[in-house]
């Protein structure tokens, strides 16, 4: 018997290896049990030339909103100061999202939609030491054009993404600004054309696998297009050992082919991933 071309599912794509149809089946089987997390650049919001310009795709809410009453939680977990982040995601006063959790800095900030509050620790002095001496710095190594800095309040990222050649800036600026990092206590972080200087001590594999047991998930899936993401991945690598399925998602881009590597299922970007939570609320 054929279905009704308007009550049909969409299809939910299967993953690459044995581990993520494990972690995909899991999810479908009990996904009151399940934890759906997710970063935010390059996973719910196309990367664009001006971090401040950057928006969750005209999708992503709705989907969220769709499929968070389903299962146990669901998270975002990003680089971005939380209220940033719910700010540029349109997150705050969603139906369906009641419940919605932001883990901004790396897990350092948390903002919840039952509270609407962000709770956020003081920055270390170091990162105001190191915002100061950015320009002189950046100047004497000749990348000042270029570049544009990007203030966090917990951390201060430069990003290169609108030079010329971004890749080739990013790679003069790698190591010095590492140097800098370290003299004022902080380290870095590399994205995509982007070095944060940041507090230590906290990464987003920390952060997940802290709220996969604040949650008591038995299951998880997790979503990421960046490098800082690899601590997540390597955290459900972790849970899956430990006997929790997961399911690893990569939002794909040609820029960081690394995450497709490590990851059960590469989607095309944030229109891959919205659709995917879609499929998913669908089932
Ligand atoms: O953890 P995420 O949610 O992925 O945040 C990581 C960094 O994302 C932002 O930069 C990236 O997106 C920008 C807007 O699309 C883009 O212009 C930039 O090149 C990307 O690196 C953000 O500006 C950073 O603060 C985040 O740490």
């Amino acid at each position: 018997m054929g279905s009704h071309p308007h009550t049909r599912k969409p299809d939910l794509p299967t993953p690459a290896t044995t581990a993520g149809r494990e972690g995909l089946t899991a999810l479908l089987a009990r996904p009151e049990r399940a934890l759906v997390a997710l970063d935010f650049d390059g996973t719910l919001a196309e990367i664009v030339p001006d971090p401040e310009q950057a928006r969750a795709h005209p999708d992503a809410v709705a989907a969220l909103a769709a499929l968070a009453p389903r299962v146990a939680s669901v998270a975002v977990i990003t680089g971005r100061p939380a209220g940033v982040a719910v700010r540029y995601g349109g997150f705050a006063g969603v139906d369906g999202l009641q419940h919605l959790v932001v883990l901004g800095h790396y897990g350092a900030e948390r903002w919840d939609a039952v509270s609407g509050t962000v709770q956020a620790p003081e920055p270390p002095p170091g990162v105001a030491a190191a915002r100061a001496e950015l320009p002189g710095f950046l100047d004497a190594l000749g990348a000042w054009h270029g570049t544009w800095i990007e203030e966090k309040g917990r951390a201060v990222a430069v990003h290169t993404r609108r030079a010329d050649d971004p890749q080739a800036l990013f790679d003069t600026l790698r190591t010095p600004l590492a140097e800098l990092a370290a003299r004022h206590g902080l380290i870095t972080e590399p994205g995509r054309y982007v070095v944060e200087l940041r507090p230590p001590g906290m990464d987003k594999g920390v952060a997940l696998a802290s709220y996969v047991r604040e949650v008591g998930a038995e299951s998880v899936l997790y979503a990421g297009d960046d490098l800082g993401d690899l601590p997540a991945f390597a955290a459900v690598e972790k849970l899956r050992s430990d006997g929790v399925p997961g399911l690893l998602v990569c939002s794909g881009s040609t820029e960081v082919p690394e995450l497709a590597e490590r990851g059960d299922l590469v989607v095309p970007g944030p229109g891959g991933v919205v659709a995917l939570l879609a499929a998913l609320a669908a089932q």
